[in-house]
């Protein structure tokens, strides 16, 4: 499988290609030059695999030729040997035909864990036949920062340094993250919110004598691995319900797009998702596009749930690029066009076409606090914000539609990770698993800085120099 930018300035390159370059070098995102497409009958011969084994069959087609099956197969059964969970990603049923998936059974209880401990392994993997270092940047609201550091701290081929908004992450989340003292670990705590952050890391990328001085790569869902190794939990739930001879559809809470875009990639490659519903916060950029064609970027509130505060949703190009029929030219014009005026001028015909698939809904924070109330008091299901938001927009989408299509909702956090928020809720702090239980007494580390670019290189050229190994 070859890969092309989605504003087809890039060089194409092959799997290991892009899970190293992780951005594109003109400013796009890698996505696959064609969709692999999987026959009903050969779906039906994946029921019942256990979660490793599906991964491998699934990802094995966008990682060739870089990496075979097998070697997926190994890689994948080592990444979700240690999830507290012997089914990885559990289905729960929660109400007549709304079943929770939950993702949040890996080390660091979210679902970035799903992709994240794979891709630590992808990197070791083939670091290791090149011989080859990189320097890691990435952007987190919350969880993808602590997913990555899990996934990749020791590791000997990588140095990470992770942004986060300073002050707008839950303390658990922060704590994740900035008690790992391992030395190819580096936090900075910048002044500003996650859109910051993320502009910082692709300001990195396209500083060209940077990237390559540092040898950058990214863990964001920008790199295409990410969502590579996100599409299988969906295919794992849909195949459990029926299908393909039942049709599904999922609710997935959204900050950065790249969950849900998962989602759309197991329809692209023949499963019969019916709809997709899209839950948000009140940055709710992506609620607005799909209810009026408002794509305009709006001040990033901080909400109940953090990890989707975000203001402009990254992944939406990569579903813009299909919905344009694939005219990079006319994605780049888009997306310079949305950097300068602050509105994506989405074109009419792709709006009613990604509409009728995809609906939004809006929780603010007093709409999640009575979600959870009331979905514990309903179902004695404990769900923290994030999870409530895709569960409340998987119980509009069951509304829309006949009572055969099953209904999926993403579960992505564990409770324990918004302990304030639970107890407003629900009057209760979810313990944190024993792993973490003394999460609160370990030392935390970590530097703080403007949202400034050459100091952010400054620090981020630092801490790979301290960790270079001497020629
Ligand atoms: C717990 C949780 N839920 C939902 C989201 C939104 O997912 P995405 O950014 O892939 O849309 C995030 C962050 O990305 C998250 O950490
Ligand atoms: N919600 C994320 C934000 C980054 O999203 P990503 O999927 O692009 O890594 C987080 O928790 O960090």
């Amino acid at each position: 499988m070859r890969y092309v930018s989605t504003r087809g300035e890039a060089e194409p390159r092959d799997f290991a290609g892009v899970l190293m370059a992780g951005l594109a070098e003109d400013g796009g995102l890698f996505v696959p030059e064609a969709w692999p497409l999987i026959a009903a009958d050969q779906w039906r011969t994946m029921r019942g695999l256990d979660y490793p084994t599906l991964a491998a069959r699934l990802i094995a087609p966008f990682a060739a030729p870089s990496i075979d099956e097998p070697t997926l197969l190994g890689l994948a059964r080592d990444a979700y040997a240690g999830f507290g969970h012997p089914a990885v990603a559990p289905l729960v049923q929660i109400d007549r035909n709304l079943f929770a998936l939950e993702l949040f059974h890996g080390p660091t209880l979210a679902f970035k864990d799903m992709a994240m401990q794979l891709l630590g392994r992808l990197f070791d993997h083939v670091l290791g036949e090149s011989g080859a270092r990189v320097t890691i940047v990435g952007a987190t609201s919350g969880d993808t920062g602590s997913a990555a550091i899990a996934a990749l701290c020791d590791r000997t081929c990588v140095d990470v340094a992770i942004l986060h908004p300073q002050g707008r992450t839950s303390e658990v989340q922060r704590r994740q993250m900035t008690t790992v003292l391992a030395s190819n670990i580096s936090n900075i705590a910048v002044t500003g919110n996650f859109d910051d952050c993320q502009d910082l890391v692709k300001a990195m990328f396209a500083d060209a004598p940077f990237r390559r001085e540092l040898n950058l790569s990214a863990v964001n869902s920008i790199n295409w691995a990410r969502v590579a190794a996100q599409i299988p939990y969906y295919a794992y739930a849909a195949l459990a319900l029926g299908a393909p001879d039942r049709e599904v559809a999922f609710a997935v809470p959204t900050g950065n797009f790249g969950n849900v875009l998962a989602a759309w990639a197991v329809r692209r490659m023949g499963l019969p998702v019916r709809a997709l519903a899209i839950g948000a916060n009140v940055n709710d950029i992506l609620a607005r596009f799909l209810a009026a064609n408002d794509m305009s970027i709006r001040a990033v509130t901080p909400s109940l749930s953090p990890s989707m505060d975000i203001g402009v949703s990254s992944n939406f190009e990569r579903l813009l690029f299909e919905l344009l029929g694939r005219d990079a030219g006319r994605v780049r014009q888009i997306m310079t066009g949305f950097r300068t005026t602050g509105r994506m001028a989405v074109p009419d015909a792709a709006w009613r076409e990604a509409s009728a698939l995809f609906s939004g809904v809006t929780l603010d924070d007093e709409a999640v606090i009575a979600a959870i109330r009331e979905l514990h008091a309903r179902t004695g299901y404990v769900a923290e914000p994030h999870s409530a938001i895709g569960i409340a927009a998987g119980e509009h989408l069951r509304a829309t539609l006949p009572p055969e299509v099953a209904v999926v909702a993403a579960a992505t956090a564990h409770p324990a990770k918004f302990p304030d928020a639970m107890e407003r809720a629900l009057g209760f702090r979810p313990p944190l698993p024993a792993a973490l239980a003394d999460l609160y007494e370990r030392e935390e580390r970590y530097v703080t800085a403007d949202n400034d670019l050459g100091a952010i290189e400054a620090l981020v050229r630092a801490h790979a120099l301290r960790n270079a190994v001497p020629a």
